[in-house]
């Protein structure tokens, strides 16, 4: 089934004020909700909403009125995305991406793997997460440099998509690892994944929105998480979060673009937790935090 992004296009400011209206209306719902810069001189921004195709006439008929009073100049605009296979078939030429000692490379490139890599094999597929994005790629480059800093003991991957993050820190750390992403295929994936690179045990994998699942409390506290979400879902659940979090652990977020991080280091910085450091990549950041 195709997903599709509602939008409209309007200025920086009333971009924010939409992604705020838009957070309120869709707030216990995980749909992903952005802002995104067109055109910085002429201040062009688009605030969007992404659903899947049988849920655009809801999104869209909650949406409308609710931007109708302040916003009734800007016209709902709609784009169907790329469904996933076609998305896998656009990545299967993808060179190997190298962020902190990890490659990560399609099962076309295995050769292209050097001496002192830890090489994590991932197609591009129906989960996200081939190590092209700034998210991940910050994730990785941060995660081997909190990796420097002092040991780990137990490691959660919160939305881990393909499972690369996860299979990365289990590579690395040799530590227990859980990784959880709402998405079933998701989950199913990234086991996958985990398999073909020859990591079968010390890493759980589990479906669960945010932290609704016993396998938090079963495998928790974590020194270690690490989210690639989206800046709202993060700082939304900063109180579970950090509720999993043991004392003195380290916390990764991405997901970030770079304009919402101050917002999400409050969410954060209201929880206790200091900011370590911050990772930029094309736009998006990463962030390190320690409680
Ligand atoms: C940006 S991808 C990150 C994938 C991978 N960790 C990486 O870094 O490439 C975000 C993932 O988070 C999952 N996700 C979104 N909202 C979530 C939530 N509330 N709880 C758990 N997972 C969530 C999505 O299904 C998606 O797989």
């Amino acid at each position: 089934m195709s997903e599709i992004r509602l939008f409209v296009t309007t200025t920086e400011k009333q971009a924010e004020a939409v992604l705020d209206i838009m957070s309120m209306i869709f707030e216990d719902e995980d749909y992903a909700i952005a802002t995104m810069e067109i055109d910085e001189k002429r201040d062009v921004w688009e605030a969007s909403i992404y659903m899947m195709a049988d849920e655009e006439k809801d999104v869209q008929a909650r949406l409308e009125p609710a931007l109708a009073a302040e916003f009734s100049h800007l016209a709902i605009e709609r784009e169907v995305l790329p469904d996933v296979d076609w998305i896998a078939k656009s990545l299967e030429g993808l060179a190997p991406v190298r962020a902190g000692g990890f490659v990560i490379h399609g099962s076309h490139d295995r050769d292209k793997v050097k001496a002192g890599e830890i090489a994590i094999e991932i197609d591009a597929g129906q989960a996200f997460g081939t190590g092209h994005h700034g998210t991940t790629a910050g994730c990785l480059e941060m995660l081997a440099a909190v990796a420097r800093t002092r040991p780990f003991c137990n490691v959660l991957d919160l939305g881990t998509g393909s499972g690369v993050l996860a299979i990365a820190a289990r590579k690395l750390l040799h530590v227990p690892v859980l990784a959880t992403d709402i998405d079933p295929v998701a989950t199913r994936v990234a086991t996958e994944n985990a398999r073909r690179n020859g990591v079968v045990t010390g890493l759980t994998f589990a479906t669960a929105p945010g932290f609704h699942s016993t396998a938090f409390r079963l495998n928790g506290p974590f020194d270690l998480i690490i989210a690639n979400i989206l800046a709202r879902p993060l700082m939304k659940m900063a109180p579970q979060l950090v509720a999993n979090l043991a004392p003195g652990g380290s916390v990764i977020l991405s997901g970030i673009l770079a304009e919402q991080r101050w917002k999400v280091l409050a969410a954060y910085n209201g929880q206790n937790l200091k900011h370590a450091r911050t990772i930029w990549r094309n736009g998006w950041v990463t962030i390190h935090l320690i409680r």
